[in-house]
């Protein structure tokens, strides 16, 4: 196999990628991305952004309209099967067989891969073990929980020792509990040496786990970064105050906020309660600020100095709140545990 030495540290590097479907939508649009070897990168997007289409190419299931990609320093367009050996894919629908047991899945697995006879045993046990599945590895998957099932997947895709991993949306649809089960496993993986692509609407879930993170939004990356650089982008602290009075009064309170002067550079907004001022001095100088308020005869019902989030940034970046899809908690309901 040959691969291309200049990537050689670069688990993925694409550029200028774009990808328009039969139909002409423009799913992707010059997308570039370097994602260095060992990292645990996001890929953060509403519904619809381009992820799964990314992905998809990076993982050599769709061809890119334009662009290049090198994947573990193979091209995808002529080398795609060596990008295969070289990856594991997890995707959104899982591919376990419900009928078979998590031991069986997994040599299952270990067979479509191709894994040497030799090795499998050490590997089964290796695996169900970083799954944390060890304890009902001869129970049926159908029996599973959401969760459980999520990290049985993530195991099959697996077997082969890949040292790149990409995950599509592992944790829609669970509850906090299993999702941060899998969490864990994933931060084993990626411990472990894996590089990890993983894809995702969960704001927390790229905050909790990704070094870098690539903000999608309507098939274009608007950001790239650390979480926390990505959050002093925000520009300062966040100072949210509540007002008594309905609309008007918030309005006039965020007029008072913008004329004052107790800020440098703040950005003003209006919200269901109130208001929330985004300024380098927030903390040191929002006292001022709730001074000024009660001199315009309003009523300040409460008041908080907090630290940009993740929300604050896509809120800034796009200027929309990322609307995260709804636990489905029933997903493990009559589950293993
Ligand atoms: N096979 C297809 N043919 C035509 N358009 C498609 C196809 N698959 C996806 N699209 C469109 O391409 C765009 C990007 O879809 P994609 O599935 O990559 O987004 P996503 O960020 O993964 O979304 P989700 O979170 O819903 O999985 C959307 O407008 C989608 O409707």
């Amino acid at each position: 196999m040959d691969t291309d030495t200049t990537d050689s540290r670069n688990a993925i590097a694409a550029s200028d990628v774009s990808l328009t479907y039969s139909d002409g939508t423009e799913a992707v649009t010059d997308v570039d991305l370097t994602v260095p070897e060992g990292e645990f990168f996001g890929f953060l997007g509403p519904n619809g952004a381009g992820k799964t289409t990314t992905i998809k190419m990076l993982a050599t299931l769709l061809k890119p309209t334009g662009g290049e990609i090198r994947v573990n320093g193979f091209d995808v367009r002529e080398q795609a099967q060596s990008v295969r050996e070289s990856i594991g894919y997890m995707a959104q629908e899982t591919s376990i067989d419900p009928e078979l047991t998590a031991r069986e899945n997994v040599r299952f697995a270990c067979e479509a891969y191709g894994v040497p006879r030799s090795e499998r045993g050490e590997r089964i046990e290796e695996l169900l073990e970083l799954a944390d599945l060890a304890d009902v590895a001869d129970k049926r998957a159908d029996d599973f929980s959401g969760g459980m099932k999520k990290r049985l997947d993530a195991a099959t895709a697996l077997v082969h020792q890949p040292p790149l991993v990409f995950l599509d949306e592992p944790t829609t649809g669970l509850d906090p509990k299993a999702r941060n089960r899998l969490w864990e496993y994933f931060r084993r993986i990626n411990e472990r040496g894996t590089t990890i692509f993983l894809t995702t609407q969960y704001l927390e879930e790229a905050d909790q786990l990704c070094e870098r993170i690539a903000v999608i939004l309507d098939g274009e990356i608007v950001a790239t970064g650390s979480p926390a650089e990505l959050k002093r982008r925000v520009g300062g602290e966040l100072l949210d105050i509540e007002i008594d009075g309905g609309e008007t009064a918030r309005e006039r309170a965020a007029e008072v906020a913008s004329e004052s002067g107790v800020f440098e550079e703040a950005s003003v907004e209006v919200t269901d309660a109130g208001l929330t001022v985004t300024a380098r001095n927030a903390r040191t100088n929002g006292t001022d600020l709730l001074v000024a308020l009660r001199d315009e005869g309003l009523t300040v019902t409460g008041f908080n100095v907090r630290a940009p989030t993740l929300d604050d940034v896509f809120l800034a970046i796009t200027g929309e709140e990322l609307e995260e899809p709804a636990d489905e908690a029933a997903a493990d309901a009559g589950a293993v545990r």
